[in-house]
């Protein structure tokens, strides 16, 4: 398959412009080679306009021209929409079919597309949009290297991507692809108690945002454990410690962690 094969992404919604984004604006993938598709297609024209894709209601025809189809409807409507393509027969050229809906899984796109249709399961999530995403890819059983590759070469553009089995696949929902949700959160409390203790609200999310993407860059850059890093900030008796052992008195560690086994739980549900 060539470099930038035709591609077709069905549900133009937040990820659908998301990863479309990433691809044209930052990665340079050919605005001709894509051909996005929506029920709704009105919401997103300007979006699709001024990334120079396709767009229309039509996911029939979107499918049948495409070499790689990204399916980025809700899970609740991804049954009706496999069903309506495979009655159509937009399907029967085996495409590679990429689906990004969570908690859907790769039995359940195997059971609703035709047999022997390639699949691979991924999750993204919005940070891809400025090419600092995190994907996780799961293969379906018939699915080649060199397709997996090609599955691969969708995301990395767009940030790091990782392979993992299935079975982590609602862990990965709940930890990297609701993530964003739970950092912006944190980050707007981090620019709250700025501003509690007088810093002007703009410079304070500056701070915050800065801080925050310098501490996850030094573990993904260093390799060392996040507690160790953490030491190195801590003077005895000073500052650090003080505000440390009031965000422990908050139960922090457990609230965060709790807030990603909810999501995941939840994720396990929606397909
Ligand atoms: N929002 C996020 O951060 C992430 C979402 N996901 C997954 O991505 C998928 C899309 O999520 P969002 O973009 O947030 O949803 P969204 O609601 O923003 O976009 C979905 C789009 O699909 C369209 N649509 C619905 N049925 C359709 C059909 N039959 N044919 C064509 N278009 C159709 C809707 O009009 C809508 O524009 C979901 O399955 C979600 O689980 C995965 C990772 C992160
Ligand atoms: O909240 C959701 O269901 C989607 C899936 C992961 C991120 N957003």
């Amino acid at each position: 398959m060539n470099q930038h094969p035709k591609l077709a992404i069905i549900g133009f919604g937040t990820m659908g412009q998301a990863i479309c984004a990433g691809l044209v604006e930052a990665s340079g993938y050919p605005a001709q080679q894509i051909q996005a598709a929506d029920c709704h297609p009105a919401h997103a024209k300007v979006r699709a306009e001024a990334l120079g894709i396709g767009l229309s209601k039509d996911a029939e025809a979107a499918v049948k021209a495409a070499e790689v189809v990204l399916l980025c409807v809700k899970p609740k409507d991804l049954k009706d929409l496999l069903a309506g393509l495979t009655a159509a027969g937009a399907l029967d050229h085996k495409p590679l079919v990429v689906s990004i809906a969570a908690g859907t899984t790769l039995a359940f796109l195997d059971a609703h597309t035709p047999e022997g249709t390639p699949l691979v399961r991924a999750m993204p999530n919005t940070p891809c949009s400025i090419r600092k995403g995190m994907t996780v890819l799961a293969p379906g059983k018939g699915v080649s290297e060199a397709q997996l590759a090609t599955a691969r070469a969708l995301f990395e553009p767009l940030g790091r991507v990782m392979d993992l089995d299935e079975k982590h696949m609602d862990a990965v929902t709940g930890l990297s692809a609701s993530g964003p949700a739970f950092v912006f959160v944190i980050l707007e409390s981090l620019a709250e108690g700025g501003v509690q203790c007088g810093l002007p609200r703009a410079v304070a999310v500056e701070l915050a945002a800065q801080m925050t993407l310098g501490a996850a860059s030094m573990v993904l850059e260093t390799g060392r454990h996040p507690a160790a890093l953490k030491d190195e900030v801590t003077t005895p008796a000073g500052c650090t410690i003080a505000g440390l052992l009031a965000l422990e008195d908050g139960r922090i560690r457990s609230v965060v962690a709790r807030g990603i086994e909810r999501a995941t739980q939840v994720a396990a549900g929606l397909g």
